[in-house]
């Protein structure tokens, strides 16, 4: 099975932002991630709901919405009202992480589950018979261009045999760190969706950059 690439638009160009979509659609990116940042569960703060319906019409690419946001049930029916169509939340940002899952299920959008890269497989095994994907964050959230940390591979192989196990039926993204150096090794130990920032967009050619990324992923 191939790969899915994520670019998240957290490192494009905002006054050229029509653009920067645009040209990883047409690249062949079939998601698109959109960081949402509250200045309070990560230091940053970046764009909220109306920015999602803004940017909606403008592309068929899957609409992945990574809340990094404290409480995250709070607007979870909004972004989902924007036109997501995938939204994570941390499982560190609430203590009601089925409520937000299932708030997310109920509105018709798929239900992403994220941990930290401190935050063991454990605490999430009571949702994985709900969730629609898994994330593992392979850098501590906050910021892009960030180092990938290898410690994060034996979460998503673990995650890889309790889907298996279990019969259960979720996707793994990996969102961090993520280049030409450091798809493979999370490819192999099972993650299937990757979200690339600074690698795609900080230097020349993202087409490039993602059909790099595609190969190594085949
Ligand atoms: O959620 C986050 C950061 O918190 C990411 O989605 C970043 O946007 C990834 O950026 P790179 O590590 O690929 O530069
Ligand atoms: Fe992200």
């Amino acid at each position: 099975m191939s790969g899915i690439i994520a670019p998240s638009i957290l490192s494009a160009d905002y006054t050229n932002l029509e653009r920067d979509v645009k040209l990883v659609e047409a690249a062949g990116a079939e998601y698109l991630h959109i960081d949402v940042m509250d200045g309070t569960f990560v230091p940053a703060i970046s764009y909220g709901p109306n920015w999602v319906k803004q940017l909606r019409p403008e592309t068929n690419m899957v609409l992945d919405v990574h809340l990094m946001v404290q409480n995250p049930e709070r607007f979870v029916e909004e972004f989902a009202d924007a036109g997501a169509d995938i939204i994570g939340v941390h499982v560190e940002a609430t203590p009601h992480i089925h409520r937000a899952l299932q708030m997310i299920k109920n509105k018709g959008v798929k239900a992403e589950v994220v941990i930290n890269p401190g935050t063991p497989v454990s605490a999430i095994e009571a949702v994985l018979d709900i969730v629609d994907q898994v994330l593992v964050m392979t850098v501590n959230p906050g910021f892009g261009g960030q180092k990938f940390l290898p410690s994060t591979l034996q979460k998503i192989a673990q995650l890889k045999t309790f889907r298996e196990e279990r019969g259960f039926d979720f996707d793994i993204e990996i969102d961090g760190g993520v280049n030409n150096e450091t798809i493979q090794s999370a490819y192999e130990a099972g993650a299937n969706v990757f979200v690339a920032g600074s690698y795609v967009y900080d230097k020349v050619d993202p087409a490039a950059k993602i059909n790099i990324l595609k190969d190594l992923i085949k």
